[in-house]
């Protein structure tokens, strides 16, 4: 087990992502006034240790310690609560509250997709945690099923929101320098693949899609590469399927709108969503059909929708190449593609607009720009303060082969709970308020995939006082794998090359043959050059008669 900061103990990997790992992990004691929650020691939470890239980037530290408290107090029934931030050495991360059940990406694939209705009401939710966000000043940016997690707790299955503020943290201009874009394509709204100023419109548009999939069980905008898809968000119109009813296509068509004036507040879609599964229910009387038939007129647009600041990071499709553009995977977590759109120069942090979430004056320079005068950069005052907070830590001396950061991400499947499921296969609670919608139109079995056992960590190695502050050296990393197939056959490939280089030439050879006069000339026994020189000859001869005779035309 790994300690971060003084508090907390990593105990299992429970999956990777494109800005860092989120782990199980315990609290060694209870955490001070800086944390929004204390916590008990003995209480499990799950802690994104967010990548070094991130960590080692001066600005995103900055980021990271003026939005805490903004992270810190965002509360709602819906949003994963964020515990507490830390800051230590090289490690930042935060600490939020563990949720018992699938992410919506993990769970759509194993169920399909959901009734109207139900999904209709699991957007509500998510739009009640947007619009509560809104409110705050904090704009998501990164919705996407992978980003909602259902809490199975009391039978039932509540969508939470989870990684504000990251994808925040994960555009800093420090990362720009490495002309990278962070964003899932799939979910990108149209401003923000044109690199154009974002509002908390691009949730709604997000939201759209989100809504759109869970209906039919994949995004609207698909594709062979990430560019393409991107292109797509841009040109064009999303079809209705036929299994989308009239009033639910109305929302869905509005959140994925190209102008983001058009799209719904948050409050107001999910309002839109609660008419709409009243009125397409089995159970809707006319009144609510009728209501849900005018859904369109609730869905006014938010008139002062929160400001994004500029980002310097956002893709431009007709400028960008993404050079994994021919490995897109749309189910992939946060895709990071190489950047150079036209904010990505020269811009502070925030870019020319004010940051409605700053808790901190802005920052005059960036800490990479010219040596200031006065004083040290603001940031690392901060950053010491909050290093210092963390000054207790153990440093514990850890096997690199027990270290569980460097193992492989693995879901934790409490043995019994394994055992009783194979026993009697239960079927899964769909959220309350679908239930009877799910058991009308669709009855969903929500199949646990088959998980490996826990992983079981000896204890750390009794400490070694000579060698306890230097980290175990990084293991060399495995070579990339360059096909699928486990299969190698030495020397396959040298043959292969042989065989076409062979059948190349055959076919060469069969066209010289057949479509040139070189059968005549063997047949004539003519050497090479002879033949060579009479046919220039002949040609030469063509030449100077077709001259010729151009000539007695003109003089006649
Ligand atoms: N608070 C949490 N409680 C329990 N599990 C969580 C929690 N947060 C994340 N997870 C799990 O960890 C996995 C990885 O989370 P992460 O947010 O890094 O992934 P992601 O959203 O796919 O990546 P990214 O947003 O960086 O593209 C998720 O699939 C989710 O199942």
């Amino acid at each position: 087990m790994r300690p971060v900061g003084s508090k907390y103990l990593l105990e299992e990997p429970l999956g990777r992502g494109a800005t860092g790992t989120v782990w199980r992990a315990r609290q060694r004691e209870t955490a001070g006034a800086e944390a929004a929650v204390a916590g008990q020691p003995g209480e499990t939470v799950a802690i994104k240790v967010l990548k070094e890239e991130l960590a080692n980037d001066a600005d995103v530290v900055m980021r990271f310690l003026r939005e805490r408290s903004v992270l810190l107090r965002l509360t709602h029934p819906n949003i994963v609560r964020t515990r507490d931030l830390v800051v230590e050495g090289d490690l930042l991360a935060l600490v939020m509250d563990l949720i018992d059940g699938p992410d919506l990406h993990r769970y759509l694939r194993a169920n399909g997709p959901l009734t109207p209705v139900a999904a209709a009401l699991l957007t509500a939710q998510i739009a009640d945690a947007l619009a509560a966000s809104h409110a705050d000043g904090v704009v998501h940016r990164d919705l996407k099923p992978a980003n909602v997690l259902l809490d199975e707790r009391d039978g039932g299955m509540t969508p939470m929101l989870t990684d504000f503020g990251i994808a925040r943290l994960a555009d800093s201009p420090g990362l720009t320098r490495t002309h990278e874009f962070v964003g899932t394509p799939a979910y990108v709204a149209p401003e923000s693949a044109e690199g154009r100023p974002q509002t908390s419109a691009v949730d709604i548009y997000g939201a759209g899609i989100l809504l759109y999939e869970l209906v039919t069980g994949r995004p609207p905008f698909a594709g062979g590469t990430a560019l393409e898809v991107l292109h797509r968000h841009l040109s064009e119109e999303p079809r209705r399927p036929s299994t989308v009813p009239a009033p639910l296509w109305t929302v869905i068509e509005r959140c994925l709108s190209k102008d983001p004036d058009r799209r719904p507040s948050a409050e107001n879609l999910a309002r839109g969503l609660r008419t709409v599964a009243s009125g397409i229910g089995v159970h809707a009387n006319s009144a609510q059909i009728a209501a849900a038939e005018g859904v369109g007129a609730l869905l006014a647009p938010d008139p002062a929708p929160t400001a994004v600041p500029e980002t310097p990071g956002a893709a431009d499709p007709t400028q960008v190449l993404p050079s994994n553009a021919g490995s897109y995977d749309p189910g992939a977590a946060t895709n990071v593609l190489p950047q150079t759109g036209p904010g990505g120069q020269g811009q502070g942090p925030g870019g020319g607009h004010a940051d409605p979430t700053a808790v901190m004056p802005p920052v005059p320079q960036r800490p990479d720009g010219p040596p200031q005068p006065d004083g040290p950069h603001p940031w690392q005052s901060q950053l010491q303060a909050a290093r210092d907070r963390n000054e207790q830590t153990q440093v514990q001396y850890l096997d690199p082969s027990q270290d569980p950061l460097r193992r492989r991400p693995q879901r934790q499947q409490p043995p019994q709970q394994h055992q009783q499921q194979q026993q009697q296969p239960q079927r899964r609670q769909p959220p309350p308020q679908h239930q009877q919608y799910q058991q009308q139109h669709q009855p969903q079995r929500y199949q646990q995939p088959q998980q490996p056992q826990r992983q079981q960590y000896a204890p750390p190695q009794p400490q070694q006082p000579q060698q306890p502050a230097a980290r175990p050296p990084r293991e060399p990393r495995p070579p990339r794998q360059r096909s699928a197939n486990p299969m190698r056959i030495p020397g396959l490939g040298c043959l292969k090359g042989c065989l076409f280089t062979v059948v190349l030439l055959i076919v060469a050879g069969w066209l010289i043959w057949e479509l040139t006069p070189l059968q005549d000339w063997v047949a004539q026994g003519k050497g090479y050059w002879e033949a060579i020189g009479d046919a220039i000859g002949t040609v030469t001869d063509w030449v100077s008669k077709v001259g010729n005779s151009a000539e007695g035309s003109d003089g006649a």
